[in-house]
């Protein structure tokens, strides 16, 4: 049963310590038993053989074959899809060694093209041990043109090189931002020929690269069954490698191996990422959770709950499962921050509040600064995460109400050896696998986002009303939004 010595719930170095789950030894059997039901090793193998997996787009699902760095064949319709996948990692290791004289990258994208690669950036920045390139990194996500007000601030135009990130090449965040870049670097002198050489794209559209002019020796391909929440690990995760250097890049696809084998391979008692998605079930039930917390008490890790909001609201963010099955259960709101700051903030709300919100506690053993005080730092700051986890779980009792605290609130503590990128990249795999199990157990896709194109659709015939010039067609609009498009319409005259 988990936990049954400290420690032994490993995978890949990393550590799950699920005690304070409180879940008993016969509600773990049922756990698995569940597990079992739903067949639940057959469909990871299923996943990882590129059967269909993404039953709604008819798509295997494969971002492990990207990080596949043992190169065993698998095959996509007859086709063994490894050889493709090294010529990519070639192309990556020889743009890393000419990669000189470069003091700036933009790299241009939104949502899954975005949170791995930046996330990854920031974690390795000003970690011990990591060399990095002495170049500015540059993330234009928003159609907000403050952001890239900030980075023309900052780059050097006549070094700056752009990568546009986009599986489709049609989101239209991206291509407006990759517009506006072409024409920052064309009003600061760049010729037509430097333009070329300054623009490089990722996706698995490159018809439409090359149509927006970046060159065919230029686009880095992916392919369809690489979801955009999961693409990290093929070239969208190319500023990772020209940043850090491709050895760097090649140790965070192996921690990312690492996991796939241990979810592939261990049985679903010793199974990290199939206990975590267990225990996150099964409180869910239990408490009638509709949220869940993630703390990693890890500065370096700021942008990793934003990263995982997506990875699990856009995959399970759903009322309708496989086979167009309504379903009750789904995904909690996930939410979270660093910790200690975030105690400064809404644990009041988790240790108190009248919801029980299920925490994940996420740890690093070695310091990840090189402060003269870092391991004094670094004492305090684990300290105090397993002091929020014992004062959740065991609370406090008080004849004054407002001052008990009712304890039982359930967490996990995941503990990390240290943070490099081996260790990074096993931590986003330990959360992409828990999601790939919770999507079984809750019979929900968790590679399609149907949800997301309504607004996306709506937002076209708006912004014709709002240009200059144009006369509203109230026919399209309910009154409200026809009120608010009259109202804002003067700001773009
Ligand atoms: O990589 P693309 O095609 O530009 O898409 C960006 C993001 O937009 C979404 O499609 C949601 O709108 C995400 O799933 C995806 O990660």
């Amino acid at each position: 049963m988990p936990n049954a010595s400290f420690g032994s719930l490993n995978a890949a170095g990393l550590v799950l310590d699920s005690a304070y789950q409180n879940i008993s030894k016969k509600e773990w059997q049922d756990l698995i038993e569940l597990a079992q039901k739903a067949s639940i090793a057959d469909r990871i193998n299923d996943m990882f053989s590129g059967k269909i997996f993404n039953r709604s787009e008819r798509r295997p699902v494969l971002h492990t074959a990207l990080r596949n760095c043992s190169k065993n064949p698998i095959f996509v319709e007859g086709k063994n899809v490894m050889p493709e996948i090294e010529v990519v990692w070639q192309r990556i290791q020889s743009l890393c060694n000419e990669w000189d004289g470069v003091t700036d990258v933009i790299h241009i994208g939104i949502g899954g093209s975005v949170f791995g690669p930046q996330l990854a950036v920031q974690a390795l920045a000003n970690l011990p041990g990591i060399n990095s390139r002495e170049m500015r990194m540059h993330f234009a996500v928003n159609i907000d043109g403050e952001e890239l007000t900030q980075i023309f601030r900052q780059a050097k135009p006549a070094s700056t090189r752009v990568i546009i990130v986009s599986k489709t090449f049609s989101t239209t965040e991206t291509l407006m931002n990759a517009k506006a870049v072409v024409s920052w670097l064309k009003s600061n002198g760049c010729s037509n020929k430097q333009l070329q050489g300054a623009l490089l794209a990722v996706t698995a559209n490159p018809t439409a690269a090359q149509l927006f002019g970046i060159t065919s020796d230029h686009i880095f391909p992916f392919w369809d069954w690489v979801g955009g929440r999961f693409s990290v690990w093929s070239a969208v995760g190319l500023c990772i490698a020209l940043q850090y250097g491709f050895e760097t890049f090649m140790s965070f696809l192996k921690g990312a191996e690492a996991i796939d084998r241990h979810f592939q391979e261990t049985p679903i008692e010793k199974n990290v990422p199939i206990l975590m998605a267990l225990a996150l079930l099964h409180q869910q039930k239990k408490y009638s959770s509709t949220a869940y917390a993630v703390i990693p008490y890890a500065n370096a890790l700021s942008l990793f709950p934003f990263w995982l909001q997506q990875l699990e609201m856009e995959s399970h963010g759903k009322g309708v499962g496989c086979g167009d099955i309504p379903i009750q259960n789904s995904s909690p709101v996930v939410f979270g921050s660093v910790g200690t700051n975030s105690q400064h903030s809404y644990f009041q709300l988790l240790h108190q509040g009248a919801e029980i919100i299920p925490v994940d506690f996420i740890a690093v053993g070695e310091p990840m600064s090189d402060i003269p005080e870092a391991v004094d730092h670094h004492r305090i700051l684990l300290a105090n995460c397993l002091a929020q986890a014992q004062a959740l779980s065991c609370g406090k009792t008080s004849e004054i109400p407002n001052e008990s605290y009712p304890g039982n609130k359930p967490s996990n503590l995941i503990i990390l050896p240290k943070l490099d990128a081996f260790h990074l990249g096993a931590l986003l795999a330990l959360y992409e696998s828990r999601t790939v199990a919770l999507g079984i157990l809750w019979g929900i896709n968790s590679f399609d986002q149907p949800g997301v194109e309504l607004g996306k659709q709506l937002s076209v015939p708006i912004d014709s009303a709002l240009k200059n010039g144009a006369d509203i067609d109230q026919s399209q609009f309910d009154s409200i939004t026809s009120d608010r498009i009259a109202y804002l319409k003067p700001y773009f005259q």
